[in-house]
């Protein structure tokens, strides 16, 4: 589709507007979001555009500062003390922010440039190269490109394409991957997943549990690595890059480059992850506050689209959902009580990834239908 056929959906009357058409339309270019850009709009097409309560709320609206908690890794293997004080802060911010930043996580830094390097590779390839990864089928391939998981189903469409690729468990040979960002895949999901292990450990910790519980649950079994592409938007107060949302997954390990944009809800404000070169970003999950029987939050967060793009970020979930599963997870056990009785049912991982994708990012959270 070219710039002036996406400028005149603009033009329409309300009772004219077939957003089933616009966003069939668009899917069909197989080129995504970065396609419109490539072809030179200057507006944000219809499909884009968010209701104006969410988008209005920046996080400089409110004037009260928080510290976005930053947890230093290092020594957490060798010195006790240490590691006592770093499970007393993942506590904390696991059951108030449910992010946190690290540091000193063991992933060299030449590691962390080239896997964004990585995705700007395979996003600034041709159209035509790109186009045999494109798909929405579901569980069809371990390698899936397209924009929009939830593009039919979501209210409002993002301002993101994505690659979405299937690590663990069974790792891909690298000519399952695309071949520019194959070998740094693979490395990077083995280290993400060495760091998954340590951050799964100081998790169990801090619910005062054995370090191996959540590992010995398969929390750490399977990882599903979704590199972001979010384009350079003309009109960025108009969209968002992604949709308000929690994530339906254990734990998320993101990496984001130097632009910017993920915002967090914290006591009603966003506010900004600071893109800190080095540092990766931990996020809980719901099924980790699901298990955890809220002792931890899944929070919110959202990213907000940008002038000067593009923005890439590298968002490592783990959760097994692509494998067939009958396993049952509930609250756990041993951090019930009577005072304490399970807020949750038990759910597969697979029911709770399919009920989430159904409803895309529309809003609500998935874990209110699970809740007792
Ligand atoms: O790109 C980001 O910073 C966040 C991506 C995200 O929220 C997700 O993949 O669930
Ligand atoms: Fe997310």
């Amino acid at each position: 589709m070219v710039a002036s056929e996406r400028n005149d959906v603009n033009h329409e009357t309300e009772a004219e507007y077939d957003r089933k058409r616009e966003i069939k339309a668009f899917d069909d270019t197989k080129a995504g979001v970065k396609g419109l850009v490539d072809a030179g709009i200057t507006e944000v097409p219809r499909m884009f555009i968010g209701p104006p309560e969410d988008l209005n709320a920046s996080s400089n609206s409110n004037s009260e500062q928080h510290e976005f908690p930053v947890i230093d890794l290092h020594g957490i293997h060798e010195d006790a003390a240490q590691r006592k004080e770093t499970v007393e802060k993942v506590r904390e911010a696991s059951g108030t922010w449910g992010f946190f930043q690290v540091i000193n996580h063991g992933i060299p830094d030449d590691v962390l440039e080239e896997m964004l390097n990585g995705v700007r590779r395979f996003y600034e390839q041709d159209t035509e190269v790109k186009k045999p990864w494109y798909t929405r089928e579901p569980g069809s391939r371990r390698v899936v490109y397209n924009s929009n998981f939830d593009l039919y189903s979501a209210p409002v469409t993002n301002w993101r394409d994505t690659l979405t690729c299937a690590m663990a468990p069974n790792p891909p040979s690298p000519e399952d991957l695309p071949s520019v960002c194959s070998e740094i895949l693979l490395k990077y999901s083995e280290e993400v997943t060495k760091l998954g292990y340590s951050l799964f450990e100081l998790l169990s910790e801090a619910l005062g549990l054995d370090p191996n519980h959540l590992k010995d649950m398969d929390c750490a079994e399977g990882l599903i690595v979704l590199c972001h592409y979010y384009p350079a938007c003309p009109q960025p107060e108009l969209t968002l890059g992604a949709s308000k949302h929690e994530d339906d997954d254990f734990l998320t390990v993101l990496l984001q480059d130097h632009v910017g944009g993920l915002q967090v809800l914290y006591g009603n404000q966003w506010i900004d992850v600071p893109p800190t070169p080095g540092a990766l970003v931990v996020n809980i999950g719901d099924l980790l506050q699901l298990v955890s029987n809220d002792k931890f939050l899944s929070a919110r967060h959202r990213v907000v689209a940008n002038r000067v793009g593009p923005r890439v970020s590298v968002a490592s979930f783990f959760t097994t959902y692509l494998r067939p599963s009958t396993k049952l997870y509930g609250p756990i056990k041993e951090l019930l009580s009577e005072n304490d009785p399970p807020k949750y049912r038990e759910t597969t991982i697979k029911d709770y990834s399919a009920y989430f994708d159904a409803k895309g990012l529309d809003g609500t959270s998935p874990l209110l239908h699970y809740r007792l």
